[in-house]
């Protein structure tokens, strides 16, 4: 899938991960909606992106994935900007294991409304032109990090609601692919929580075991990252795929098959 012509929008966008899947969208032609929390570095980053690819590439709208007003609204102003929304990048979240009820709704609730909300834009049966919806969960969504048990869930819990509303979408002939990115250990600033006291909370005393487990893993840069996240964005082959991304390279991650294939089965009648 060529990307000019097509509009992102993408959650967390200011910095980190989310700034780098911007930049890699906008190499590649599209125009890009940017919404975060952040107004300074939403701002500060708005500013540098006119300078690199023109001010009419990109709107920054501020927004608290939290607030269901403001992600709906954050939606209408992008298509009132650019016409049209063809990929949607669940990408905010944050990782505090005392804040916990917080990182659940960031990082779980904020991903199951920025899906449906990006499924109602863009779905065929609702009069839209399809798309893909990248949700960003974590090697922390395949397998636990024992530090942030909560952080875990949240990303575990993105892995398999994407995988599911996939397959509504591929049995619903939404036209629209939904799949998960799993970056290991990237080097942004959320990672800097994996040994503050405040964020760890309770299991601060685990960390020199995650810090033991990110110095074996390696530190990825966001560009790597941002590589694999180009990857599921235009691959019009891939929907429900869950991509991997560590300092050993990508690969798709494969599920086992709890109960036999019900879409293909004659009984299944929609
Ligand atoms: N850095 C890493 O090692 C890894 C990060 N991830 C995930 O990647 C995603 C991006 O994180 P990073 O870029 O690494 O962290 P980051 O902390 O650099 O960026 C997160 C961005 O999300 C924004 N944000 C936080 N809460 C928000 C809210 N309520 N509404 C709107 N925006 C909000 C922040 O302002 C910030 O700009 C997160 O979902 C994280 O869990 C996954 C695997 C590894
Ligand atoms: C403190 C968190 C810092 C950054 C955010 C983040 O999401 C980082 C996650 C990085 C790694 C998580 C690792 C978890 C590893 C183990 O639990 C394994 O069980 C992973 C399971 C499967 C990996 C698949 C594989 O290695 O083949």
């Amino acid at each position: 899938m060529s990307l000019k012509g097509k509009v992102a929008l993408v959650t967390g966008a200011a910095q980190g991960l989310g700034k780098g899947f911007t930049r890699i969208l906008l190499t590649h032609g599209a125009k890009v909606s940017l919404l975060d929390v952040n107004e300074a570095a939403g701002a500060e980053l708005k500013r540098s992106l006119d300078g690199d690819f023109g001010a009419d590439s990109t709107v920054f709208l501020p927004c608290d994935v939290t607030s269901d007003a403001q992600l709906k609204d954050a939606f209408r102003r992008t298509l009132e900007t650019f016409g049209r929304i063809d990929i949607v990048c669940n990408n905010a979240g944050i990782l505090d294991e005392n804040a916990w009820e917080r990182t659940v709704s960031i990082n779980l609730c904020a991903v199951v409304r920025g899906t449906y909300l990006a499924l109602q834009h863009m779905k065929k049966e609702s009069g839209g032109q399809g798309g893909v919806i990248v949700n960003v969960a974590s090697v922390a969504g395949l397998g636990p990090l024992l530090s942030t048990p909560v952080y875990t869930a949240t990303k575990h819990g993105v892995v398999g609601f994407s995988r599911a509303i996939a397959e509504v979408s591929k049995v619903c002939d939404y036209g629209v692919r939904v799949n998960v990115l799993c970056p290991s250990f990237t080097n942004t600033a959320i990672l800097s929580n994996i040994e503050d006291d405040r964020t760890t909370g309770q299991f601060a005393r685990l960390k020199d075991i995650s810090k033991k487990m990110l110095q074996d893993a390696g530190v990825l840069d966001v560009s790597e990252v941002a590589e694999g996240f180009l990857q599921l964005v235009t691959d019009e082959g891939k929907n429900g795929s869950v991509l991997m991304v560590t300092k050993a390279g990508t690969a798709y991650v494969t599920f086992p098959q709890v109960v036999k294939d019900l879409v293909a089965s004659p009984s299944v009648v929609l």
